[in-house]
Order: C-alpha cells, then structure tokens, then sequence
C-alpha cells in the first residue's frame, strides 16, 4: 500500500522525530537524497549548471544543502534567491562553502534557469499556501521552457499539499523527491500531474506518522483483496451479478457491463432489460429477462445504470435495484435519477460511479469546479448520499460515506482509457466484486485497478471491449501468476 498524509500529520511526526534526534539531521538526509536524485538526473555531475529556486523557509533549506552536494561533485551552482534577506542561512551558507553562487536580479535569475541543466525546486514544500507568487511564477515558468530537468523539492511549488487543488501557477516537475510520506497533492490530480515521477525517501519519521488520509492499492494488496474461488464454489458462492443496463436506442452499454461483469470473477451474470437480444449474441451463458431488476430472480448485487437513457423505463429501473437488500451499483444515466434520501435509507451498500461532469451535476456544480476540487467533491458526494462514491478521471478516487476510512487513490489509468463504454466495463467489474462479497471500498479500488492495468496490458489505442477483455490478464498479472 501507498499512504497520504496531512500536513498537520507529517509536521507533527517531523516535531516527534526530530525530539529524538540531533538537529538538522532530517534536512540532511532530504538533501542526501535530493543530490543523489539531481545527480541521476543529470548523468554526470561535474560541469553541468545547476540552479536552485530558493524560497524562504525548510524548503529551500533542503534544495541548498542538496546543491551544496553537487557543487562539491562539481557542478556550477547558482541559487536565485527570491527573498534574499530570508534565505535559510545554514543552507546558504553550505551553498556559498561549496562555490555556489547567489543572484538575485530577476532578469539575471531567468537567464540563470533558461541555460541551467538542472533546476531544483525549492520555492515551497508543505509549507506553501495559495499558488505562486508573482516572482516565483515567472521563474517557474522559465523553468518549465528551459530544456533542464526539474526536480521539485517535497512537492512541486504552488500545489496545495493536503489537496491536490492548484490555486495558480505553480511549478511542472520531472521528478518529485518527497520525504517521509507521500502527501496528498503527490496522488491526487490536478497537482499530481505536476509532480513527474515520484521517489519516496525514509528520512526516519515513519513511526511516528499517524493515520493516513488517503491510499493507493499496489499489486500485492489487490492479490489479497480479490476473490479465488474454493474447491466447492458453486455460482451463488462466486457471486452472482445482476446487470439493469442498456436501452433499445443503447444495447451496447448492455453488452459492455456484462462483458465486464463476466471478467472479474462473477458466478453468474443475470441481464434484464431491453437489450438482451445484444447480450445473448455475444454472451451465451447470461441468464436473460426482458423485464425490470424484479423479474430477474436472485442476485447478489445489481449494477444499474449505463446506458439506460431517461426515460420511465429506466426510473422504475433504478427505483427497483435500490429497494432490493443487496449492494446496488448506480452508475450513466442512473446517476441522474437519484435521490440522496432513497440512497441513504438502504440497508446494503449503495455505490456510485459518477465522471466529474456527473459528479457537478450530483453536487449542483459545474465540471470545472469538480476537477479543481477532486478530493473534496468525492468526500461530499459520499457524505450526501451515504454511499461509497468511486469519482472517475486520470487518478480515480473513491470515498466510503463514514469519512474515516483514508480515500483510495487509484493510478493504473491511462489516457487511452477515455473512450465511450469503458465506465460501462468498469461497473460490471466492480458489481462482480461486490457480488462476491467485498466491501464497497475494496470492490470499487480493486475494480479501478484492474480496468487501469487492463488498458495498460492491452497497449496503445482500444475500445471499451478491448478493455474487458484484457481484464483476466490483468486479473493474473496483479495476482503474480
Ligand atoms: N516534514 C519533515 O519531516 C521535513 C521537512 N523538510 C522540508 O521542510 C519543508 C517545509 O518547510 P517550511 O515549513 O519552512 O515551509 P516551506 O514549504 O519551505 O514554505 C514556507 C515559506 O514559503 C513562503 N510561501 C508560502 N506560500 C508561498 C507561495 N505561494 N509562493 C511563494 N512563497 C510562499 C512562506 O513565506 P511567507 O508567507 O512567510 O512570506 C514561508 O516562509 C518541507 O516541505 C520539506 O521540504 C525537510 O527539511 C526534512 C524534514
Ligand atoms: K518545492
């Protein structure tokens, strides 16, 4: 697993650590890091041009010593300094030691970044508040034009740390080096993007971090989460999925929830609705009703919703689903007949599955807004309709309606996953897990997970059935056979 946490966490822990330990050792082990990461960067250390955005506080503390490192290995350093009366002064004196230089005019400090090799980002850390300021904008945007590598300190500056919301301009990394834990702008996008690739450093103040806000499954814990079926499972042990999907107009969305339904494990799939001629034609073995969720008989979970189109057909559709006991799955067009009072009057599980353009429209909001306010907007939409909520996009988020559980943050997506019908293979996967008895939680992370590492597996340009169907190798990959 992969933990988030909290400023107010990781400075409690640094305050806890550093209590036990001699001064300054914490910055000392970032910096190591910090220079050992720049020296990757640059391949060779001696020579190249380095330069250091240097802000006021630790932050900038830590981009000096690690500079001082590699101006002691040789390279031309130069720190531009955007408060110079409030640079950390143990850092800058390290800098200066070694042979760094400082410059503090802004035109001399954009040539410094437009020809440097290497730029370290040590404007803001957890520290940072509101987007960057102006001096440290135009910075950031030289950095982002020069063709040197740029590696954020902690976290790229002027993204909200326990957010991920970036108010303004903020600085677009190569490479983050983060020290102690991830925090929540390193996993939750609109920051995460900014931040590159990602290198967690154990600087010591692992044991006294508290709970984590958010997580992030990996392979092993997907492998522990995800059914195998006993020597004496029968289908109801597997689980059984009912799937209320699709519409004269569009049977497709039918045919792609059942075909993910029937990739992840499920018992038994049992289609109602109009679209079951499609199903059939390309599932045999779906068990059929033309009728609504009632006439379809027992299932362990129902997936309602993608493709049901608007009309009273599909209301009588959802109400039907949400009034049975077992998990429902609301996904699509399901997501525009709810009310927050019927989903939060269940007695089993509810799970919604809404984009950001669905989850505005849930939250009386615009898409916009929701984008710029991942984690807040998946926290709200689960605590409005006391359902666990899975808020689709590049890093996919999904909340339990308690608010005590950290979120999970899902990173398997790609790009290529946004193609019409893949959220319908996404909702059969997930009422597959929930059929076989996971929690909401788990079912949902795990089916993020594995519709991300199946459009990984299946490469390059594809359709939502390309989706599906490279969910057992996924399925296989995450379980290590
Ligand atoms: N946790 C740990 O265990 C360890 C943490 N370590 C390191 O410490 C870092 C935290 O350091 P920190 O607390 O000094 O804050 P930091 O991020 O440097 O920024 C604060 C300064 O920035 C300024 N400022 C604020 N907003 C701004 C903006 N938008 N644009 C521009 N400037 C802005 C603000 O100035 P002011 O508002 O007062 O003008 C303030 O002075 C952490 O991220 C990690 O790198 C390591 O040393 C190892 C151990
Ligand atoms: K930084």
């Amino acid at each position: 697993m992969r933990y988030g946490h909290d400023v107010a966490n990781v400075r409690a822990a640094e305050q806890a650590t550093m209590a036990r330990l001699p001064g300054g050792l914490l910055m000392q082990r970032a910096a190591a890091a910090l220079a050992a990461t720049g020296a990757e960067a640059l391949g060779r250390v001696y020579g190249t041009r380095v330069v250091v955005l240097t802000g006021s506080g630790a932050n900038g503390g830590d981009a000096l010593f690690a500079a001082a490192r590699l101006a002691r290995r040789g390279a031309g350093v130069t720190a531009v300094l955007i408060t110079p009366d409030r640079a950390h002064r143990e850092g800058l004196a390290a800098l200066l030691a070694a042979g760094g230089r400082t410059v503090t005019a802004p035109d001399a400090s954009l040539r410094a970044v437009a020809s440097a090799d290497l730029v370290l980002d040590g404007i803001t850390g957890i520290g940072g508040t509101g987007g960057l300021r102006p001096a440290a904008e135009s910075l950031a945007e030289a950095a982002r034009t020069s063709d040197a590598a740029v590696l954020a300190v902690d976290l790229p500056s002027g993204v909200d740390a326990d957010t991920g919301e970036v108010p303004g301009a903020a600085v677009r990394a190569d490479v983050t080096v983060t020290f102690g834990t991830y925090k929540p702008a390193l996993l939750v996008d609109p920051a995460a993007e900014l931040a590159g690739a990602l290198r967690l450093v154990d600087i010591g103040i692992g044991p006294d971090l508290g709970a984590p806000v958010l997580e992030a499954l990996q392979h092993a814990d997907v492998a522990a989460l995800l059914p195998r079926p006993g020597g004496e499972s029968d289908k109801y042990r597997r689980g059984v999925v009912g799937v209320a999907a699709g519409s004269a107009r569009y049977p497709g969305a039918a045919v792609l929830a059942v075909s993910g339904a029937l990739r992840a494990g499920a018992g038994a799939v049992r289609y109602a609705g109009p679209g079951g001629e499609a199903v059939l034609a390309r599932h045999p073995e779906v068990l059929v009703t033309a009728g609504s969720p009632h006439a379809a008989g027992r299932v362990q979970a129902w997936v309602v919703g993608p493709g049901l189109g608007d009309g009273a057909d599909a209301r009588t559709t959802v109400s039907e689903a949400l009034a049975t006991d077992v998990p429902v799955l609301v996904d699509a067009d399901g997501l525009r007949m709810l009310d927050p009072r019927t989903v939060r009057a269940r007695t089993a599980p509810t799970v919604l599955t809404p984009h950001a353009g669905e989850a505005a429209a849930l939250l009386g909001r615009v898409r916009e807004d929701v984008e710029a306010h991942r984690l807040d907007s998946v926290r709200e939409l689960a605590a409005r309709f006391g359902a666990t909520v899975l808020l689709k996009g590049s890093t996919t988020l999904v909340a339990d309606p308690s608010g005590e559980t950290p979120v999970r943050v899902n990173a398997t997506g790609t790009a290529w996953l946004a193609t019409a019908g893949s959220g319908d293979v996404l909702s059969g996967l997930c009422g597959s897990l929930l059929a076989a008895g996971l929690a909401p939680r788990d079912a949902a992370s795990c089916a993020a997970y594995l519709h991300g590492l199946a459009a990984r597996l299946a490469q390059g340009p594809l359709s939502a059935m390309d989706v599906a169907e490279a969910v057992p190798a996924a399925w296989r990959n995450a379980m290590g056979a």
